[in-house]
This record gives structure tokens, sequence and C-alpha cells, in this order.
């Protein structure tokens, strides 16, 4: 059962998970044949006319990896790392997530290799524009869904649904999520993947009978997701003791306010209307500063990793001294550090329930698209917590059932019900 190799390669790891849940579920041979390679990978080049006048092209992808349970759904990232591996592994990751909590969608990604924030705005909107005409015949509300990821905010997705109606020649606002509330974006979307990663937190806390004011975290990244957990988290009582960045760390045993971090932190950005914030949490006043990733080996009840891919991995598993980790990025640790930690029980409350509110209320935003309907920020949050906490409470349940990891957990969830549409589809599917 437990995988011996060190998986040089992202979507190696992934689908080494996969092949261990479909063992462990037994499930029909067809399941593993269609989940082991995506449905449709597409490779785009994006030519962008910039400010100087010379042209520059980016290369990008949109992948569908599965669209057993509805069409494909998942964000676009932006990025100078990204690559198609690391797109095919997060449409991987996204079809397990959306079935883990039991929403009507496929898995799809998608990806620019580019940095962001080297480019001017209209340089950047281009771009925006640019992937979107690039991928938009294999989009649609029915299609394939994209929304925000890392880099791509609720001003970028904006310009992509701009650009996605004029190609449509009419409004199709259920083509992307994640849109401004001014485009027909939902309320409670931009907060949405903290809020969510919270609930779960409160599953476990409650679980553990462990109350909020008892529970230092520290918390990777300070970006959409990392914000509005910290900031939810920190309302909730939760002592937030360290928080960090691209380019540092801070810590205050005393508790940090992550308002008063991000009003810092984003103060130029307002007065240069940036679309990316160039700042550091690091501007902080009256603080500890750290190197950045100093702040993964603290001793704290929680570490929460909300940056990217693979941040705690075989070389500095060892050194992780929190008590339990909460995977608001996705992939953020590596299944070999995953087994270090399952060993050490160290519980990790994984990223395929943790950072599901995104989805969720990208569904939402999707269905009110749809019917034309307008829900308060009120009910957006209703219908999300219960949801997630639904869903949570039994990946929780089964794994204590079972006795097995969270993730495994969340995974048989998952691969369960896809392998069930898989089966029920009939014997001469076609994938697409
Ligand atoms: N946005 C969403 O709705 C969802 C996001 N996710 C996942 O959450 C993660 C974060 O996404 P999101 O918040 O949207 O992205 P953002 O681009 O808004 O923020 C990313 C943050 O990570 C920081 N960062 C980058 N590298 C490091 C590092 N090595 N150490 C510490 N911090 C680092 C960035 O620093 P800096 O500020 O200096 O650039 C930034 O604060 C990703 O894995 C994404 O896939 C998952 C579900 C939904
Ligand atoms: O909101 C969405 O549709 C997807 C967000 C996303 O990319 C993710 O959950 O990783």
């Amino acid at each position: 059962m437990s995988r011996q190799k060190d998986h040089a390669n992202l979507f190696d790891d992934a689908r080494s998970r996969l092949e261990e849940v479909c063992e462990a579920l037994e499930v029909h041979d067809d399941v593993r044949e269609r989940l082991m390679q995506p449905s449709l990978s597409l490779q785009v080049s994006v030519s962008v006319r910039m400010d100087d006048g010379s042209l520059r092209v980016f290369p990008g992808w949109r992948v569908q990896y599965d669209t057993t349970l509805g069409p494909a759904k998942g964000g676009i990232r932006f990025h100078p790392d990204v690559n198609q591996e690391e797109v095919t592994t997060l449409s991987f990751w996204m079809a397990v997530k959306c079935a883990v909590v039991d929403l009507p969608y496929g898995g799809g990604k998608g990806g620019v290799k580019v940095d962001p924030k080297r480019l001017s705005r209209l340089e950047l909107e281009r771009l925006a524009r640019g992937y979107i005409r690039a991928v938009a015949d294999i989009m649609g509300p029915d299609r394939d869904i994209p929304a925000p990821d890392v880099n791509t905010n609720a001003t970028v997705i904006g310009w992509m649904a701009d650009e996605y109606d004029h190609l449509a020649r009419r409004k199709v606002p259920a083509a992307i999520t994640g849109k401004p509330t001014a485009l027909r974006g939902s309320y409670g979307r931009v907060a949405a993947t903290g809020r969510g990663a919270l609930h779960v937190l409160d599953l476990w806390a409650e679980q553990e009978q462990r109350k909020p004011e008892d529970t230092t975290v520290a918390i990777q990244g300070f970006g959409n997701a990392a914000y509005h957990f910290a900031r939810l988290a920190h309302e909730r009582g939760y002592r937030i003791v360290a928080l960090s960045d691209s380019k540092g760390a801070i810590r205050s045993e005393n508790g940090l306010d992550p308002d008063a971090i991000m009003e810092r932190k984003t103060q130029n950005q307002r007065l240069h209307d940036l679309v990316y914030c160039d700042e550091s949490v690091c501007i902080a006043e009256d603080v500890e500063h750290l190197d950045r990733d100093d702040l993964l080996a603290l001793d704290v009840d929680v570490l929460a990793l909300a940056a990217l891919e693979n941040q705690i991995h075989a070389n500095n598993v060892d050194q992780v001294q929190a008590r339990a980790l909460l995977e608001i990025a996705n992939g953020p640790v590596s299944s070999q550090a995953d087994e270090r930690l399952n060993e050490r029980g160290v519980p990790v409350l994984p990223d395929v329930l943790v950072n599901t509110g995104g989805v969720i209320v990208s569904y939402y935003e999707w269905m009110q698209n749809l019917t034309g309907e307008r829900w308060s920020e009120e009910t957006i949050n209703e219908r999300l917590k219960e949801q997630i906490v639904r869903e949570g409470r039994r990946v929780l349940e089964r794994a204590e059932r079972e006795d097995i990891s969270y993730r495994q957990a969340a995974y048989r969830q998952g691969i369960e019900r896809i392998a069930e549409g898989i089966l029920e589809r009939g014997n001469c599917q076609d994938t697409e």
C-alpha cells in the first residue's frame, strides 16, 4: 500500500495517490483507466503587444481532466513557473475536490507562464483577453467554466468575461466565475476559499475539543485565500501568530491583526491603481521578522499552507513542529512528506476538502447566472457553510470509522462518486 518512490514529478505523485485509492476502493478497471490521464489538453500561445511596441508570446494551457460528473471547472493561474504538468495535476485535483463536496462538475484548470507583476495594467488586460480568445472554443457554461487562481483576481476575470461575451456576441455570464459583482459575479466569492477553510478548521477543532483562543496558527501566503482565512479566523478568536508572503515572514506571540497588515501592505496599490500588490507583509512594524521559510518550522498548533504546491516535502518535513496542517493551497504537502506526517501522527486536513469554498461559491455564481437570480451575501455564506460542513463531517467521520487519514477519506469520498458516474455512463462512453 505505501509508496516507496520519491516522485520527481507532481503528476506522477498525484497519480500514485489515485492508484492507492483505486486499490483501496477496489474500483472497476475502467475507472482507473479513465482517471489516469486528462481527457483534453490544449496548449496555446498568447501573443501580446507590449506597451513599447514589441511582441511577446506567452505559452498557456487549458486542461479538462474529467467531465463525468459535469462540465470542467477550475481556475486560471498566471505564474512564471506554470507548466503543462502542473496545470494537468491541478485539473485532476479539481475533479476530485468537486466530487468530494458533491458539485455537478468535472475538473479543469488553466495557466499562462508569465510573471504578471512585470506587465503594465494594459499589457495584463491584453494577455487576459488573448488567453480567452485562445481557449474560447473549449469553454462554455455546459462545457468548461474557468475561474480565478493564483494572480488572477476579479479584475482579471472581469476582462476575461468581457472578452468571452464579445466572441459569443451575447452575454454569457455563466461561462466564467469569480467575476466582479458589477459583471454578475457572486457576493461572497472573493472571501469564499478562506471562509470555507475556516469551517473545516472549526470542524476539526470541535472534534478535538479545542477552543479557538487556545489555538495558535501560522499562515504561509497572504493572497486571496490566505488573507480572508486569516481575517475570519482572527475574528473567530484563533491566534494568528505568524504570516508570510513571497518576500518574507513576520511573527508576534501576542497575535497579529490581518486587517491592519493588509492595510499597510496595500497602501501603495490603492494610490497607484495597481492590479497586484507589490508590497510585503514585512512592511509591518513592531513584529519579529523571519526568513520566509522559517515560518514552516514554527512551534504552533496549526500550520495553514496557502501559497503554492510542494512547500512541505521530503527535505523539510522533519522540521515541521505544528500539531496539525491545514492545506488551503492546492498540493502544498508532497505525498512523501504526507506519509512521514502520518507516521508521526500529525493530521493533515487536505486541500480537496479545505479549499473547496471557492469552487462551491463559483457553483452558486454559475447557478445565479443561469437563472438570472441574485442571492444575498448572507444566503451565500449560509449555503456555503451548510455544504462544506455536511461534506466535511462525512470525511472526518469516515477517517475515524475506517482508521485512515483525512486525505484518504476525502479521496475515497470523491473517487467513489466519480467511479459511480463512470460506470453508470455505460460501456461505449465517449469521454467528451
Ligand atoms: N483563489 C481561490 O479562490 C482559490 C485558491 N486556491 C489555492 O490557494 C493557493 C493561493 O491562491 P490565491 O490566494 O488565489 O493566490 P494569490 O495570488 O492571491 O496569493 C498567493 C500568495 O502566496 C504568496 N506566496 C507565493 N510564494 C510563496 C512562498 N514561497 N512563501 C510564502 N508565500 C508565498 C504570494 O506572495 P506575494 O503576496 O508576495 O505575491 C501571495 O501572498 C493556490 O494554491 C491556489 O491554487 C484554491 C482554491 C481556490
Ligand atoms: O472557483 C473555481 O471554479 C475554481 C477555483 C480553483 O481553481 C480551485 O479550487 O483550485
